[in-house]
């Protein structure tokens, strides 16, 4: 099922987004004694991130993943891990061993993806097929992107990997699949500002093309939800 939340503006998709994405974390290891997250990079999530290390949880049942990452050092400025420490991770008491960054430093994009891949089989014990992550966090660029599945690249057609090598213009960066994130309990997209209002109507446009605008190719099996503040808003009144 689809949900979308239309907030006024950038603090509060922050806030219901963090709120909720607390809240869905609780109730996943309420019911399973586990969490597993996969994070988004970008901007929009950042304040998100820093809400969620000031909140109450059981941080030893959270294991912490990346949707995507820029094929740089985890020192690098453009790197989510980095973000995503610095904003959370570095905050809270959750074991190192809890955290799986992104392999990004063998020199190899495809070769670290497979190494990914393979983390993600050990880690969820599926040898074949997709895992379902609990919850994904996914940002939306202002065409259309999602992690790094960018329009009309190679990526898009990947249907048997977890995980593989996205291109934006030449700046390679690995990513999970468009099957990996339709197999998640839980798809939480956060979209904010004017830059992504003719992206925003092309997705939710029945008959566009998903190549053109990747996000349309997000319709998990379990639960997605948009939230979207009203600058970015092209949808709804
Ligand atoms: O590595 C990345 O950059 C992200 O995974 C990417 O998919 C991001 O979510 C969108 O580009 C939106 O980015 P903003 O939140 O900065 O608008």
């Amino acid at each position: 099922m689809t949900q979308i939340k239309i907030v006024a503006d950038k603090n509060a998709l922050v806030t219901s987004a963090s709120d909720f994405i607390i809240n869905k974390i609780k109730e996943t290891i309420a019911n399973k004694n586990i969490c597993s997250i996969a994070l988004a990079g970008g901007s929009t999530p950042k304040p998100i991130y820093q809400n969620i290390a000031q909140s109450d949880l059981p941080w030893d049942k959270i294991h912490v993943f990346w949707g995507d990452e820029r094929y740089v050092p985890p020192t690098h400025p453009d790197s989510n891990e980095k973000m995503a420490r610095e904003a959370w991770l570095n905050q809270v008491d959750i074991p190192a061993q809890n955290i799986y960054p992104m392999p990004t430093l063998g020199n190899n994009p495809m070769a670290d993806a497979s190494k990914y891949e393979q983390e993600l089989k050990d880690f969820f014990g599926v040898a074949n097929g997709f895992p379902s992550f609990d919850i994904i966090l996914l940002g939306m660029g202002d065409d259309g992107h999602t992690a790094s599945l960018f329009p009309h690249t190679n990526a898009l057609k990947e249907c048997d990997r977890l995980i593989t090598v996205g291109n934006k213009e030449d700046n390679q960066r690995l990513t999970f699949t468009v099957p990996l994130i339709n197999h998640a309990q839980w798809v939480i997209f956060l979209v904010s500002g004017k830059n992504k209002q003719e992206a925003l109507k092309a997705v939710f446009d029945q008959e566009s093309d998903s190549d053109q605008y990747p996000s349309k190719k997000i319709q998990p099996q379990g639960e997605l939800i948009w939230f979207i503040d009203e600058d970015a808003n092209s949808i709804r009144n």
